[in-house]
């Protein structure tokens, strides 16, 4: 396994869950791109929204980004579902590693995501989050790999990566 591996796609389609499962099974370090602001700035993602708006939070996202993209070693790194949209973010994500796209209908991303007070954007309302996963597809769709992953479990989604990364 010679790249890093990136996670893209939506708020709950499983980035982080899953991320964690597939570092365990290749024994690489992982990092998850929220988790990792959270500790540096010592804010939830919805304080930093709420403090310093959505621009700067893609700011320290993107920075947060690449620092990760450009270290010499393996990772599996999970990115926050924005993250591919902002500035030329995924160009450098094909550029600089393997991308996962997990692609998810949208009825099971809203089930999972609509009671997470952790995610700011649920707060547009089921129809206007719906628009910005539309919104966002042509992104999402230029990862070097797309699993389907609706009616499989993480673990099942992991045995799906596992071949196309190895
Ligand atoms: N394949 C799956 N099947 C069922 N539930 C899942 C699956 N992947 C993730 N989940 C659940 O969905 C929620 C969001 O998962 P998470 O890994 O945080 O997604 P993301 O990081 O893409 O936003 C969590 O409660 C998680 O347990
Ligand atoms: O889709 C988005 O713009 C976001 C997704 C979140 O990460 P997850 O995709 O892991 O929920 C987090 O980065 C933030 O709430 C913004
Ligand atoms: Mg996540």
């Amino acid at each position: 396994m010679k790249d890093k591996i990136v996670l893209v796609g939506f708020m709950g389609s499983g980035k982080t869950t899953v991320g964690k499962l597939l570092s365990k099974v290749l024994k690489i370090p992982f990092v998850d791109l929220d988790e990792e602001i959270v500790k540096r700035t010592n804010m939830s993602i919805p304080c930093i929204f709420e403090k310093f708006g959505e621009e700067r939070f893609r700011e320290i996202e993107r920075k947060t980004l690449v620092e990760f993209l450009l270290k010499p070693k393996n990772l599996v790194i999970s990115t926050g579902g924005g993250a591919p949209t902002y500035k030329n973010n995924m160009e450098l994500i094909n550029k600089n590693s393997v991308s996962v796209y997990l692609k998810t209908d949208f009825e099971k991303l809203w089930e999972r995501i609509s009671k997470d007070s952790n995610r700011p954007l649920v707060r547009l309302g089921k129809e206007k989050v719906r628009d910005l996963l539309k919104r966002r597809l042509s992104h999402y769709e230029k990862a070097k790999i797309i699993i389907r992953t609706d009616e499989l479990t993480p673990e099942e989604v992991v045995k799906k990566i596992l071949p196309e990364v190895s």
